[in-house]
């Protein structure tokens, strides 16, 4: 495990569908057995992995420091990591788990903490949404209203997630963007515009199949709102070939400024960030250290 002997595990009792306490128990044996020092920390709140981290970058009390929880926890605490030499690792207990699966973590738990201490460290990029920190994927427009709402509501996972977003997808109107890019100035309608670090929002939803993040570019998704009917198109959202259809456009940048005809929710890494109608967008290259699989060979 690139020879960490003291890591600090993370972890969000709040993330997924619900609280799995075998998880600790799984950790601390896989720890005895590697003779790995290990600390468990429930985080209290919303913004607390970030401390935690950052104390642990301040004081330097440990070789790594494993995020166990969904994207928000994995953004909290690699807030706290960025730009030191202190490596994160994710185990991935969250319910879409974008980044983790992006990168060829195993959503088994069991698999992730074996994964841990057989791993190869990696800088990937990040990236600025407004000034705030992203790492997998951020976007504007339906899927902020829905992070919005989601967020509120309070229901994990898949099925609550599916239920909202019928259920809204009928009244949400597109609305108007001027892009200016490093490469381009161009006029959009759209219904989703989407900044990919990584090539998916989590559950395999595929939004930029051709995302890495080690290329210190970011994938600039438009989306137009698809009929119901169109059922090819959750095939090729899923199946990793968003690409053919007619109904999304992809371009790549590295600094992106939006403005919009009207303000609007957006969210970052799925966590609701209000709305706005002006954005700037800019990558961080290999600005954060992460333990990935050994075995994986494309991120
Ligand atoms: N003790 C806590 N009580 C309530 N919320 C918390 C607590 N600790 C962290 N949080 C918040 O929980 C939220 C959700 O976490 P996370 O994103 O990890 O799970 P998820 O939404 O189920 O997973 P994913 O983003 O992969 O779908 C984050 O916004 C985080 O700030």
């Amino acid at each position: 495990m690139n020879e960490s002997k003291k890591v600090l595990f993370i972890v969000n009792k709040y993330s997924g569908t619900e609280y799995r306490p075998e998880v600790e128990g799984r950790i601390i044996e896989a720890c005895e057995k590697q003779d790995i020092e290990c600390t468990i920390e429930f985080t209290q709140g919303p913004g607390h992995a970030t401390e935690l981290a950052q104390q642990v970058v301040d004081h330097k009390m440990y070789d790594m420091v494993v995020a166990v929880g969904g994207d928000g926890t994995v953004n909290e605490v690699a807030k706290g990591l960025l730009h030191s030499s202190i490596p994160m690792g994710i185990i991935p207990k969250g319910s879409g788990n974008g980044l983790a699966r992006h990168l060829g973590i195993s959503t088994k738990i069991p698999l992730a903490i074996n994964y841990l201490f057989n791993s190869q460290t990696i800088a990937m990029d990040t990236f600025k949404v407004n000034g705030k920190l992203s790492l997998n994927v951020s976007g504007i427009g339906f899927d902020g209203h829905i992070a919005n709402l989601f967020g509120k509501d309070k229901k994990r996972g898949l099925q609550g997630y599916a239920k909202l977003t019928i259920s809204e997808f009928i009244r949400f109107k597109e609305f108007e963007a001027e892009i200016t890019t490093e490469n381009a100035s161009i006029k959009r309608k759209a219904f989703i515009i989407a900044f990919a670090n990584s090539s998916q929002y989590g559950n395999n939803a595929r939004i930029a199949p051709a995302a890495s993040v080690c290329d210190e570019i970011l994938h600039v998704c438009y989306l137009q709102k698809v009929p119901a009917y169109r059922l090819d198109f959750v095939y090729n959202f899923f199946n990793g070939t968003i690409e053919q259809s007619s109904f999304c456009e992809i371009h790549t940048a590295k600094k992106v400024n939006i403005k919009l005809n009207t303000p609007m929710a957006f969210h970052i890494d799925g966590e609701p960030c209000g709305v706005d109608d002006h954005f700037q967008i800019e990558i961080v290259p290999h600005s954060l250290r992460i333990n990935v699989p050994k075995h994986s060979l494309k991120f």
